[in-house]
This record gives structure tokens, sequence and C-alpha cells, in this order.
């Protein structure tokens, strides 16, 4: 069975394909056949869902048709992918760098193609009445073609495909990092009730308290987004050590293209300080060298009379030491460092962190202040103005802490900034929805590093192929790492925590549009969060 395409290559067989990763909104299969042109790349298929009122298409249409072009296109043809292309293209690539951002190539799968691959992978998704069931998709779903991130391509520097190469290389080894937003949003269209809240931690450890009280996690992180964008050596490696101790959804790692099983580092919140400290303080001292991370991990490990949260710590830091031996040539104990060390040398010599920051931050309102906008722009009905938000969002503040004290000032101050977002001219207006959405992209994207180390023969050749176009540039501490030369999408970078030449590859994945709809799913679930947050503070408060 074959699909119907838009290009040239065809998706062969659908049993050729296997579900590689899977998100709320797509599926991601990858391709074990032999066709050239499919080697190495990845189907994104988008999941079914239910099609959207006609308001929001309505509004939709007036905020992206004059930067995006219309939906409906001028030949009557739906123009919904390439309205999405140009969203990456026009918005985000500029913010990002067009560099790390993989190469789409819309396909269009035939019914029965994808009927049988969903079939076959043993797809669930959410039916519109709440119950899960096995996709049986009625009509065809938009989809992509684009490279395997997770591996890299055929022409690195030493030579080397996606797996083990011959003598040449160790493993490819990808880490995924979903790092969510890294800055603290200060505007004045936040409550005043809510600000004590809002501006003291960021919005992902705010959100843990609600995902441990929902049972989503076993333990809150102490992983901080503001601590891995903070542009603080010591407090990004923090960040790091925290996400790979506690991994939730935030990290992935793949080995050979394929996603390996990441056990979580029991933790209580109890444990992180109330509401989670920022993981720098708790977990590692700033500006710590690898090697210290790597002693108070292993010094964890070997403290005698171990209590069973402690043997599962260690068993976990073993698991993860164990899928490194091939990337880090680190005796046991010293790999979690020294891949801690190596991701951060990589993030700061591409210097997307900066970038991905500058995109969370092009939206200057919280989303107290977007969904009175979005409700007054959508024709939403007055119940969902401010009253009903605020107090929601105020709900359960009689436990709170005291910092949620509001003055009549900053009253005065937040009713000030509404009125005059809500008085904005309507280009205006939908200029500040727009940003609003990129910036929620930026904050739901993942990077993706993939990584491979180079021995043998294959170092050197990577140092004269850095040599042979003169590109060589230090990582912020002036000495090493060092980044080398640039083939295409791949980097060459000397670790001297690992001690060993790599070849890398970064990239942003999942940069999708959202809806403008989704502003009222934020906009409650940040009043859930609000809520959680004072529930847990309020019984921390009794506990002491
Ligand atoms: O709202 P958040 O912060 O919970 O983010 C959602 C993510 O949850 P997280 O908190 O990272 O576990 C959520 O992640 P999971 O699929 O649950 O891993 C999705 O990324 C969701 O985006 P979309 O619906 O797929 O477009 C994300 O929704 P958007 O906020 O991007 O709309
Ligand atoms: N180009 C790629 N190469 C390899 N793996 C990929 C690629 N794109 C996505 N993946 C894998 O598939 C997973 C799901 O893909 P994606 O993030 O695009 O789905 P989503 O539904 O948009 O996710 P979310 O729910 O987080 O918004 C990713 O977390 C990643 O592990």
């Amino acid at each position: 069975m074959s699909a119907r395409l838009a290009t040239s290559c065809d998706l062969e067989r659908p049993e050729l394909w296997s579900l590689k990763g899977e998100g709320n909104a797509n599926w991601v299969f990858s391709y074990a056949g032999t066709s050239p042109n499919l080697v190495g790349k990845v189907l994104r298929v988008r999941k079914p869902k239910p099609p959207p009122e006609p308001e929001h298409l309505a509004l939709e249409d007036a905020v992206w048709g004059p930067v995006l072009g219309n939906r409906a296109a001028a030949d009557g043809s739906d123009s919904a992918a390439d309205r999405e292309r140009a969203y990456v293209q026009l918005l985000l690539a500029p913010l990002l760098g067009p560099q790390h951002i993989p190469l789409q190539q819309q396909v269009y799968p035939s019914l029965k193609f994808l009927q049988r691959l969903l079939h076959c992978s043993g797809c669930l998704w959410s039916l519109p009445d709440g119950k899960v069931g096995v996709a049986g998709v009625a009509a065809p779903l938009p989809a992509v073609l684009m490279p395997d991130v997770t591996l890299l391509p055929a022409s690195s520097p030493s030579g080397t495909s996606g797996s083990v190469a011959e003598g040449a290389a160790g493993p490819v080894v990808c880490i995924e990092l979903k790092p969510k937003c890294g800055f603290i949003n200060t505007c004045s269209t936040v409550h005043p009730a809510n600000r004590g809240l809002k501006h003291s931690r960021s919005r992902y450890q705010l959100h843990q308290l609600l995902k441990l009280e929902e049972g989503s996690i076993d333990a809150c992180s102490t992983y901080d987004p503001c601590d891995l964008f903070s542009g603080e050596p010591g407090r990004l490696r923090a960040a790091l050590a925290a996400l790979l101790e506690q991994p939730q959804n935030n990290l992935r790692l793949f080995l050979g293209g394929q996603s390996q099983q990441l056990p979580q580092r029991p933790q209580t919140c109890a444990e992180t300080g109330a509401a989670g400290e920022p993981a720098g303080e708790q977990q590692v001292p700033q500006h710590a060298a690898p090697q210290q991370v790597a002693q108070q991990q292993e010094q964890q490990q070997n403290r005698p009379q171990q209590q069973p949260q402690e043997r599962e710590q260690a068993r976990a830091g073993a698991a993860l030491e164990a899928l490194l031996v091939g990337l880090l040539p680190q005796p046991y104990g010293q790999r979690r460092g020294a891949l801690v060390e190596l991701l951060a040398a990589v993030l700061e010599v591409e210097g997307v962190l900066p970038r991905l920051l500058q995109a969370q931050q092009q939206c200057p309102y919280d989303v107290e202040g977007v969904y009175q906008l979005y409700c007054s722009l959508a024709g939403v009905t007055g119940t969902l103005s401010s009253a009903s938000t605020c107090s929601t969002a105020a709900e359960g503040l009689d436990d709170a802490s005291d910092t949620d004290a509001a003055t009549d000032a900053d009253a005065g101050s937040h009713v000030a900034a509404l009125q005059q977002l809500l008085a904005l001219p309507l280009h205006k207006a939908y200029a500040v929805l727009r940003s609003y959405v990129v910036a929620a992209t930026a904050k739901d994207c993942a990077i993706m590093i993939t990584l491979q180390r180079l021995t043998g023969a294959a170092a050197p050749a990577a140092t004269a192929a850095a040599g042979a176009d003169g590109s060589l540039h230090s990582s912020n501490d002036g000495t090493s790492p060092q980044h080398l030369s640039r083939h295409g999408p791949l980097g060459c970078i000397y670790s001297s925590a690992a001690g060993a030449w790599y070849a890398y590859q970064l990239a942003l994945v999942d940069l999708d549009q959202k809806a403008l709809a989704k502003i009222v799913k934020h906009s409650e679930l940040d009043a859930a969060i609000l809520v959680a947050a004072r529930r847990h503070l309020a019984a921390h408060h009794d506990d002491g």
C-alpha cells in the first residue's frame, strides 16, 4: 500500500513505520525500510481534533491573515499547511535561528495508509467525549516528513552514519530537553492577589505543585527553567543536573535513535522546600565544577546504611551511568557530571538559550491580561471577564501566605494596565495575540542535542576539517571546550570535561502554532496552578 504524496517520494508500506514519539498533538513514526528518500526521516502526523468553532476561525483569520495569508486560498483550497510553514519561517526562524530548525516536507498520506499505520502502531487518542480509543481516523491527517534528529546525518565529520560507525565513533546519543518558560513575567496585568506567588517562583515550579496534587508526578523536580536560561554557567549546569535526576517529561534520552527508559530520582516537595526552591541553590553550588557535581552524586550513592529512597536514587544514577558508557569515556560515577558539562558546552556555544528566551518574552503580557483581550476580541460573553478569572485565580486565598497581600496602589496599576490593554487599536491587539502565540510555542518546544564521540582517526579528521575553514570559537570561559567547524547542521566540539571530541547537532522541534482558542485553557490552567500552589503553601504553613 502506498501513500498519495505531494512530492516525488513514496512513504512505502505502513508496516515499515513504527511509533517513535507521541505528544498531545502529534504522532511521530520512524522508518525501518531501505528507501534512500526515507532513511533517517520521521513522519510526523497531526492527531485528529474536533473542528474549531466558527467564531474562533474568524478570529484566527483576522489575527494571522495579515501576516501569514488567509486560511482559505484564492483557489478554494485550505492553505492551513502553508500558513503553518510560514509561521515557522517568518516568525520563529528569525528569532530562533534557521540553522536549528529541521526542514519539513509536507506529505499527504492516503486515508488507507494512515488507518493501517495507526492500527499497526496501536495508536490511542482521546475522543471528544473523554474516552480513549485506538485511533480510527475518518479523514486524512496533515503530515510532514522531517529528519530524524535523534540520529546524526550521514555526512558527519567522521563520515559516520546514524548508528555506530566502524571503529571511528561511539553510539549516537540524543538528549531531548523540553525547557519550558525561562523567566518570571512581572507585568502589571497580573492580578495583585497573584503577584506574590507568580513573581517569586517560576511557572514551572508552581505547575509542579498542581501536577503533584493531581498525581501526574510522584515528586516535585528541583529543575527550574530560570536556572537553565539564567546565562550563569553554574545555574545552567545545576538545571541540567536536576533534569537528569528527575526527567519527568522535560528530558528524554535516545541511544542509537531508540528512546530509553530513564528512572526518576525520588524526591519530595518537602525535600525541595515549600513550592520548590530554585535548583541552583539546593542541588549543586552555583558555578560548581562538573567534578563537584559528580562528587556530590557519588557521595549520595556511597553513603552508608542507605535508606530505601537512597537506594532508589543510587539505582537511578547507576542506570543513567550505564546508558552513557559509549558516549563518555569517564569511569562509572563520573559520566553524569561529564554529560552535564558536555550539554552545557553545546548550549553555550550554539547560543540557543538566549534566543529561545527572547522568543518566550515576545509577549509583554501574562496570560491573565491576554485572556481578557482574547475574550473581548472573540466576543466571548462577559461571564468570562476579569471578575470571573480573578475570583477563580484567587480561590483559596484565605489559606495563603501573606505574600499575596495587595495594596491599593497595586490594584490601581492592575486596573490601569488592563484598561490600556483592552483599549488597544485592533491591529495592535492582534499583534499582542500573535506575540502570545509565538511565546507559547517557544515555551513548549524541545531542544534535541545529538552527540557522537569521535575516536581514533575520526577526531584528528574533525580537527583538520575545523582548521580547513578556520572557524574556531572558544566557549564563554575562553578556554575549553572549543567549537570547531560546522558541516551543514553538524558541529564539532572538544569537551575537556569528557576528554574527547564530539560531533553534534542541535535542533528545535515542536514549533507548532497554538490555536488562539487555547488561551482559554491556558487561563484555566493558570488559575488551577495558583489554587494548588496556595493549598500547598497553606498545608506547609500548618505543618510548620
Ligand atoms: O500548558 P502546559 O505548560 O501544561 O504545556 C502543555 C504540555 O504540558 P507540560 O506542562 O509541559 O507537561 C503538554 O506536554 P505533554 O504532551 O503533556 O508532555 C503539551 O506540550 C501541550 O501542548 P500541545 O497541547 O501538545 O500543543 C502544552 O500545552 P501549551 O501550553 O503549549 O498549549
Ligand atoms: N524530527 C524528529 N526526530 C526525532 N524524533 C522526533 C522528531 N520530532 C519529534 N520527535 C519525537 O516525538 C515526540 C513527540 O513529538 P512532538 O513534540 O512533535 O509532539 P507534540 O504532540 O507536538 O508534543 P507536545 O505534546 O509536547 O506538544 C518528541 O517528544 C520527540 O521525542
